[in-house]
């Protein structure tokens, strides 16, 4: 897996960072879903360096231009709740790209520390040949892209896989290493060190689901 780290250089992408994490700003749920949906427009634009291109022509009204054009067939597929700004992000840029939605989310049926991932929705075109962005902006033991990646294998075998995450643990990059193809990317704008004793990021910003949404009722 190819790790691309966003924050690496330091540009605009920052102060999206920032305010998400900022105790005081990411109250604001409208703020909060953008500067995600920001960050999926701008992974969004660095990950198109990566794909094919072929050259066509443009008929303008004073001549023709050549230009080179993407050829990728997409499918962005986000991992509900939280993927949803960061799909709309992605959207706002790949706007022809098929589309999936799959959910995941942190069931605990005994105490708040254990935890099993529960997929138990999932909308997709077929993946055989495509080039699939999956999309979920915190990225922590690394369990859900993993169950989601399961999850997807009846929909065939996607060409290569693009995942687009905000903030990510090292445990979890480090898992995602030892289970996706080779050959598939990791977009992620920003890494910390430590998960705490409930699976959060440390640092990280606090429930990503709830910050966008709300909170939910625990069932
Ligand atoms: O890497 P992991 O350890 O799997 O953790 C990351 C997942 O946890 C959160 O989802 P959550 O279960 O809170 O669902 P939500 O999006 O509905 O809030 C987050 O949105 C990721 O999907
Ligand atoms: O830190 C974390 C871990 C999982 N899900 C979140 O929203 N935040
Ligand atoms: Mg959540």
């Amino acid at each position: 897996m190819h790790v691309h780290h966003l924050l690496e250089k330091n540009s605009i992408a920052n102060t999206f960072i920032s305010q998400l994490r900022d105790i005081n700003l990411q109250t604001d749920r409208m703020r909060f879903r953008r500067n995600i949906e920001r960050l999926g427009e701008i992974m969004g634009y660095e990950l198109s360096k990566n794909f094919n291109f072929s050259e066509k022509e443009v008929q303008t009204p004073l001549g023709q231009a050549k230009i080179q054009l993407p050829q990728e067939e997409l499918v962005i597929c986000s991992i509900l709740r939280a993927g949803l700004p960061l799909h709309t992000g992605l959207l706002n840029y790949f706007d022809a790209a098929d589309n999936s939605f799959i959910s995941a989310y942190r069931h605990h049926p005994n105490n708040d520390e254990e935890f099993e991932i529960l997929v138990e929705y999932l909308a997709s075109p077929s993946l055989e040949g495509k080039t699939l962005i999956l999309a979920d902006p915190m990225l922590a033991t690394g369990r859900s892209f993993v169950n989601v990646l399961k999850a997807l294998e009846k929909m065939g075998t996607p060409k290569v896989i693009h995942l687009v995450s905000v903030i990510g643990a090292t445990e979890g990059i480090e898992y995602l290493e030892t289970v996706f193809p080779e050959n598939s990317h990791l977009w992620i704008a920003t890494i910390d060190e430590k998960l705490n004793e409930r699976g959060y990021i440390v640092p990280g910003l606090g429930d990503a689901g709830d910050l966008c949404f709300g909170s939910k009722m625990q069932h």
